[in-house]
């Protein structure tokens, strides 16, 4: 399986409204604490941005709500992974993507055979507090060995100068949510992540 170079990551149908029609090809749904009612809403806004635009859908966390809204991709942390039934995700067709961030977590991610592994965070990011040190790019390497033939997402801290590097180390894929929507024109700095990730689409 091939994932897009630029892995586009945000908190609501909203902005996958706004950015992706701009030729985003690969996208996360990642929001935090809201009710089922408006989650299943926004899984449905996003399910028909992303169809009109050929751009694959990744929900995160919420395995069942992408079962039941026809998703076809969800992305599982590691204590996500521990409420997950990776039977039950199989069997409805849908593909699935595991966070590591240590040895032992990449240990589990591969035994759960994931259709992806992330690491994270390659570089310090500001969206959430994480308990781990930046990974660096040589981590990135090492991950590259042990995780082939699957893609390998890279996370944390990324912008348009730190794109060339992770490729570089071994990643097929580049996840970012705050340079891009905490950027003063979210549409520009996208069309930017578009043009800099199209030597390795
Ligand atoms: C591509 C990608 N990589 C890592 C994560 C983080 O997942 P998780 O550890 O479950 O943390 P939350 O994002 O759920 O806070 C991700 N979402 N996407
Ligand atoms: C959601 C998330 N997961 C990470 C991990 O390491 O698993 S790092 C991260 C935040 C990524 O945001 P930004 O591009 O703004 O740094
Ligand atoms: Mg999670």
């Amino acid at each position: 399986m091939k994932l897009d170079p630029f892995y586009l990551i945000v908190d609501s149908a909203q902005w996958i409204e706004r950015l992706v029609p701009l030729g985003v090809k690969l996208v996360q749904l990642r929001i935090k604490e809201r009710s089922d009612e408006d989650l299943r809403g926004e899984i449905r806004r996003a399910t028909a941005v992303c169809a009109a635009h050929q751009c694959q859908l990744i929900v995160n966390d919420y395995w069942r709500l992408a079962i039941e809204e026809g998703c076809d991709f969800v992305h599982l942390g590691q204590e996500d992974l521990a409420d997950a039934d990776l039977r039950t995700i199989r069997a409805a067709g849908l593909k699935h993507g595991i966070s590591t961030h240590d040895e032992a977590e990449l240990e589990t991610a591969l035994a759960a055979e994931p259709d992806y592994v992330a690491l994270g965070p390659i570089y310090p990011t500001i969206l959430k507090k994480m308990k781990w040190a930046p990974q660096g790019l040589t981590r990135l390497s090492t991950w590259r060995e042990r995780v082939t033939p699957l893609p390998l997402v890279a996370i944390g801290g990324l912008n348009p100068e730190r794109i060339d590097g992770v490729f570089a180390h071994g990643a097929d894929s580049a996840a970012v949510v705050t340079d891009i929507t905490l950027n003063a024109d979210p549409e520009a700095r996208t069309k930017e992540w578009i043009r800099k990730t199209a030597a390795w689409r």
